[in-house]
């Protein structure tokens, strides 16, 4: 039957249609009244409506495609132009019998007809009123039936409920209006001018957006005011789904909106990156991609990996956080997780590595080597970190990097001289302008290994300042207990440092931060002696300088004298640096006569020496002699070594004055206080007249006034300086000394044994005093070094005073 498609208000563009007066698509009061007044006929031809229902005063459209139809419209038009209308129960019903269709519809007025070209023929009618078929009369060749007015029950025109409902509707009106999109806003000036009450009723009620049987029930609602009522729930609850559905639809159209945004512009830079031929954006995410794939993450670190990746593809690259942020993810990619090297534990071959490279050092090798072997029987890679300590250029880091190729570890160095800033070691958090990692990550990245023999070098050296304090951030490193996470801060995630060998180095363990010193297992690297220096110069450092120069042995030969002069007349150091200093001088001479072509001595001489390195400066290390009273020879121990020391002191007319200078400690200064008081209450022990105290004063020195100097060891060699001096006696030659004393005139023991041994021996000393406890200090040292030296232990001052006071009285002895 009459296929009728209509949207919500369309009808009202048919006002645009009319030509004929007839077609009043808004009705007045009165044309209503008018339409109310006109009798209804006894029977009328009957037409069901597939899919809507027609309100009266309603201008609507309808599509009549089969001939049942067709044949109606063209009878009703050729005659009275009046038909009833009525929908159908069911809109898929094809062939509408009596029980399908609805008793209850509409008078209508045929408008127009007109024919489409599909054959179709397109009606349109106005409803007029409600009627009711009382009974079909004919089924063939359509419906005609006797129909009677339905009653409609009308509220009075002053009826303020009745008024305020059909406020209420035109308000909602306007925002259905308003909402949909699909209405013209041209409506809302179509329902300000309905003037009639029930037109807007029925107007309202036929453009909703409801079902064909929900309007069909509000037709058959008799009274108006309920039906306004109705109509008004109605279309509040399109006007809730209206609302709900732009919500939706505008939710989802933002996050359009973005997403188009984003591709837009990814696209643009795209093209500009081609344009300038540079790798593309995308390429460079995927390349990461690729790699990501590679690497031995964990799920933490995995993911977190994911997410920034994810946070740098939604940056803009012209911005600074990009830069920051694709460092940030190279840096995750390059650092190596859980990447190890296998360790070489063969121990024989560690050892003959460590032999190769370095010369005597017997004790710290054999304590490396044990170190290993705890290393290869535990197999966890967790063991305690050493600490090499000693003065300078005794090869504590070439040592370091021995091991590291004895294990076949990678290598990497750090140092930490003067480092202050808590972030040098632990980085700056990634919102700084200029971040990095810290140097730990840095090496580590450098080393491409989680397990690399690390060198931290000079850790005694790790100063605190305002900016944090590095020494503690160190603890964190070396603490096996919680460098397993270790925290960086612009890594911003934990890095397990537990595997990876530690080799700290040190000049003086008295500046290390005792908790840092309490972690490591130190092994004490102490200075050579001359021997060995001539040693090491022959086998190491004579062989790396000639190559190094591109020359060989047949270019330039050293004999051990003049490597001795070498050593004695041009170094004073305990370790080697400066020898291998001067050594590439020699080298660099040879190299020179080679690229000119002159002529110079292959093998050199001693005089060779003289003219390449200068006139032998470094004598004075040689003890003075012993013509003046009051000038003896100490020990003492500095962070570069061991040296020897002279204290003098001379007296003057006075009232008994002591005068210290020399750049002395506070404990040196007291030490000397001591000596001179305990002096003076033995004066007849020593044989000295106490009147001598009160017309005299006294000046103690100690040359080299630019060093500091301070410590208690020069104890005993101040007293016997000051007894030679008040009793005018010579001091014994050859004699060096060192030790504490006291008021009581006890002597105690001191330490750097080792280093102050061999600037003795340096210092051709003969014999040394010693306290007797420091007689194990002296087992412990090997018997190379001892050569040619006499000890003498002692407990008490006055054994000191037997030894090293003759009984000749110096060249010039005063009388006082
Ligand atoms: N016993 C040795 N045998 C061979 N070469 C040595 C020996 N000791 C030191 N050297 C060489 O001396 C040079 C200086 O050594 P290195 O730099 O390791 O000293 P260091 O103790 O670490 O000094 P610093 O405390 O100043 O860092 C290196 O070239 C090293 O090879």
């Amino acid at each position: 039957m009459g296929e009728i498609k209509i949207s919500t208000f369309d009808n009202i563009s048919l006002q645009g249609l009319d030509e004929d007066a007839e077609l009043i698509p808004l009705l007045t009061p009165e044309d209503e009244e008018e339409m109310n007044r006109e009798d209804l006929p006894e029977t009328l031809p009957v037409l069901p409506l597939r899919n809507t229902v027609l309100f009266p005063g309603v201008v609507i459209p309808i599509t009549a495609g089969r001939d049942k139809s067709i044949n109606l419209i063209k009878d009703a038009n050729n005659g009275s132009k009046t038909i009833g209308v009525v929908s159908q129960k069911d809109e898929e019903t094809e062939n509408p019998g009596v029980k399908d269709i609805n008793t209850l519809g509409t008078v209508a007025r045929i408008l127009r007809v007109l024919q489409m070209p599909d054959g179709n023929t397109t009606v349109i009618i106005q409803g007029k009123k409600r009627f009711e078929i009382a009974e079909i009369v004919t089924e063939k060749p359509y419906f005609t039936a006797t129909v009677k007015e339905a009653a409609e029950e009308r509220p009075d025109e002053k009826n303020e409920e009745f008024g305020a409902i059909i406020d209420s509707i035109k308000e909602l009106a306007f925002k259905i209006i308003k909402d949909n999109p699909n209405i013209p806003s041209e409506a809302t000036f179509a329902i300000k001018n309905i003037q009639s009450n029930s037109f807007l009723i029925n107007f309202v009620s036929s453009n909703l957006n409801l079902s064909v049987a929900e309007k069909q029930k509000l037709l058959e609602i008799p009274n108006l005011q309920e039906r306004a009522l109705t109509t008004l729930k109605f279309m509040n609850m399109e006007l809730q789904k209206l609302e709900l559905k732009n919500d939706i639809q505008s939710k989802v159209r933002s996050d359009m909106d973005q997403q188009q945004r984003e591709y837009f512009l990814h696209q643009q830079m795209k093209t500009i990156q081609e344009e300038l031929g540079g790798i593309s954006y995308e390429e460079e995410v995927d390349e990461m991609r690729v790699k990501a794939k590679k690497k031995k993450w964990n799920k933490k670190v995995k993911e977190h990996f994911g997410r920034e990746l994810a946070k740098m593809q939604r940056m803009n690259p012209q911005v600074a956080e990009y830069s920051i942020q694709r460092n940030y993810l190279d840096l995750i990619l390059d650092l190596p997780w859980n990447e190890y090297s296998k360790d070489k534990f063969d121990l024989k071959r560690a050892q003959r590595i460590l032999d190769r490279d370095h010369y005597g050092l017997e004790d710290v090798k054999r304590r490396i080597i044990e170190y290993l072997a705890v290393l290869k029987l535990r197999n966890d890679m967790k063991s305690p970190i050493l600490c090499l300590y000693g003065p300078p250029g005794v090869g504590k880091t070439s040592l370091g990097k021995s091991v590291a190729e004895a294990l076949g570890r990678e290598y990497v160095r750090m140092s930490l001289g003067g480092l202050r800033d808590e972030a040098e070691i632990r980085g700056h958090r990634k919102t700084y302008i200029g971040a990095m990692p810290g140097r730990i990550i840095q090496s580590l990245k450098k080393a491409g290994t989680s397990n690399p023999v690390f060198i931290l070098d000079e850790i005694d050296k790790l100063s605190n300042s305002h900016q944090g304090d590095p020494s503690s951030a160190m603890l964190e490193v070396l603490d096996p207990e919680q460098n397993s996470e270790f925290h960086d801060n612009f890594l911003e995630m934990g890095y397990d440092l537990s595997k990876v060998m530690f080799i700290a180095t040190a000049n003086n363990l008295g500046s290390i931060q005792p908790a840092l010193r309490d972690r490591m297992e130190i092994i004490n690297v102490t200075g050579y002696t001359i021997e060995e220096k001539v040693e090491i110069a022959k086998k190491h450092l004579l062989p790396k300088q000639l190559k190094e120069h591109g020359l060989s042995s047949k270019d330039l030969r050293i004999g051990k004298p003049q490597l001795e002069k070498i050593v004695e007349g041009y170094t004073r150091e305990s370790g080697v640096r400066s020898l291998e200093k001067q050594l590439a001088k020699m080298v660099r001479y040879a190299a020179k006569n080679i690229a000119i072509e002159d002529d110079y001595n292959i093998k050199i001489s001693n005089e060779d020496v003289e003219k390449i390195l200068g006139p032998a400066r470094l004598e004075r290390d040689k003890y003075e002699n012993n013509d003046v009273a009051g000038v003896v020879t100490g020990l003492a121990w500095t962070s570069v070594g061991g040296d020897i020391l002279f204290i003098e002191s001379i007296l003057s007319k006075g009232k008994g004055n002591l005068n210290i200078t020399g750049n002395l400690g506070k404990v040196m200064k007291e030490s000397a206080t001591i000596a001179m008081e305990y002096i003076k209450s033995n004066s007849v022990t020593f044989n000295i007249d106490p009147e001598v105290f009160d017309n005299y004063n006294v000046h103690i020195h100690v040359p080299e006034g630019a060093t500091p100097k301070d410590g208690p060891s020069a104890g005993i060699t101040m007293l016997t300086s000051l007894v030679s001096l008040f009793t005018q006696r010579k001091v014994k030659k050859s004699l060096a000394m060192t030790g504490e004393i006291t008021l009581r005139g006890k002597v105690l023991p001191v330490g750097g044994i080792k280093e102050k041994i061999l600037a003795a021996k340096r210092a051709r000393i003969k014999e040394i005093i010693l306290c007797e406890e420091n007689r194990r200090d002296i087992q412990e040292i090997k018997e190379d070094y001892l050569k040619g030296l006499t000890f003498h232990y002692v407990s008490d001052m006055s054994e000191v005073i037997d030894i090293a006071i003759t009984n000749r009285k110096v060249k010039n002895a005063k009388k006082l």
